[in-house]
């Protein structure tokens, strides 16, 4: 069985809640060593509020101290040093062996910042521990309504708008491209995927008209990579509003659609905007170019509604069921390689 290992996340956050709701089901449960990296007082106190939630007695638990007094709802530096350690134990515990999968619980990054700790997200810090440079941020979602699954690549994450055209270089593009292709043959067993590429600026610049990074390099770019990966079919450069139509499409089951294996958005809310709309109940976060599998909800702290007993825990669910399905697609892969 996998090994798992969750990190609490922000304890002011709905972490802990959606944690504790989504082991409650034993079809979870059952498939993995499942071990929390959080605070006991902090699971019990979120237990006594629930109704239908794993008894964390019944757990196993990595207890970690948590620096500070807690409110819920309320992000500082006390909860970010928490979710901070929760994650640092996490990927210090999986670096060292005793586990093969971490499931991280949303943090915030002001808290982290406010706690001094400066990084753009949860993904840096995994990558920065894996002593890796090269890595990813995908969202992966199955349809409840036609069982098609959305893989979604962001060549840029969480960097200001401003910012986006000049972080976007080819070295940048490329690398993504070549991470989202073997995240699909290796993760997803899709050997010669079919891949739509947006453009940047709308309608993909209208031949200049509304911005020239699509003349001035990046179908040139995408020229050069039907060359280089020609295990894959590229297709773009999609408008970014359009490249959408047909995942929508097949994610609610409206007629015929030839949707893609795997879309590579350029910035954030290009990728994120289309799939929250989906699947905001369901989407996982995957961190990928790891040495270890790294998957997430794809909601945040919700603090507005911490503590209240209403969130939902189904993408946490998928997260850990995404990530159960990953590790057993490894453990198959390495066991036929002699690994
Ligand atoms: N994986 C991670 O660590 C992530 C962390 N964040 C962080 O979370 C903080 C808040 O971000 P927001 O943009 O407000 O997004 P959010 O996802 O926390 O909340 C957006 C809205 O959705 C609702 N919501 C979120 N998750 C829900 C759930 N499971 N059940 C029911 N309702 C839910 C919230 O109540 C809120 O109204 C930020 O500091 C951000 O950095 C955001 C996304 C992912
Ligand atoms: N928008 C995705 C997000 O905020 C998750 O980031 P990370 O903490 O997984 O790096």
């Amino acid at each position: 069985m996998p090994r798992l290992v969750i990190s609490m996340g922000d304890p002011a956050g709905i972490g802990t809640e959606v944690i504790l709701k989504a082991l409650a089901d034993p079809a979870i449960s059952q498939q993995a060593e499942i071990t929390i990296a959080g605070n006991r007082n902090i699971l019990l106190e979120t237990y006594d509020r629930l109704d239908s939630a794993a008894n964390p007695e019944n757990l196993n638990l990595l207890h970690i101290e948590t620096p500070g007094s807690i409110t819920l709802g309320t992000g500082n530096a006390a909860s970010g040093e928490a979710g901070f350690r929760y994650l640092e134990t996490a990927i210090d515990r999986t670096l060292s062996g005793e586990f093969d999968v971490i499931v991280t619980a949303p943090i915030a990054k002001s808290a982290w910042k406010a706690a001094g700790h400066i990084y753009p997200g949860q993904t840096e810090l995994l990558a920065e521990k894996a002593g890796v440079n090269r890595f990813g941020m995908m969202f992966v979602a199955r349809s409840p309504h036609t069982d098609w699954e959305l893989r979604a690549l962001l060549a840029t994450t969480h960097i200001p708008l401003s910012q986006v055209p000049e972080k976007l270089t080819p070295e940048v593009l490329t690398l993504k491209l070549d991470l989202l292709i073997e995240s699909l043959q290796d993760s997803f067993g899709i050997t010669q995927p079919r891949i739509a590429i947006a453009g940047l600026n709308p309608h993909s610049g209208e031949q200049g008209q509304l911005g020239r990074e699509e003349i001035d390099w990046i179908s040139d770019w995408l020229e050069a990579m039907r060359d280089r990966f020609p295990q894959a079919q590229l297709d773009g450069l999609s408008p970014p509003d359009t490249m959408w139509v047909k995942p929508g499409q097949a994610w609610f089951g409206l007629g015929q659609v030839n949707a893609h294996d795997g879309y590579l958005a350029l910035y954030h809310d290009q990728g994120l905007i289309p799939v929250k709309l989906m699947a905001f109940d369901r989407a996982v976060n995957t961190s990928i170019g790891l040495p270890f599998i790294r998957t997430s909800p794809d909601h945040g702290t919700a603090f507005d509604i911490a503590g209240k007993g209403i969130a939902d825990a189904t993408s946490m669910k998928a997260a850990i069921e995404f990530a159960i399905r990953l590790a057993k697609r490894k453990a198959l892969s390495q066991s036929m390689k002699g690994i």
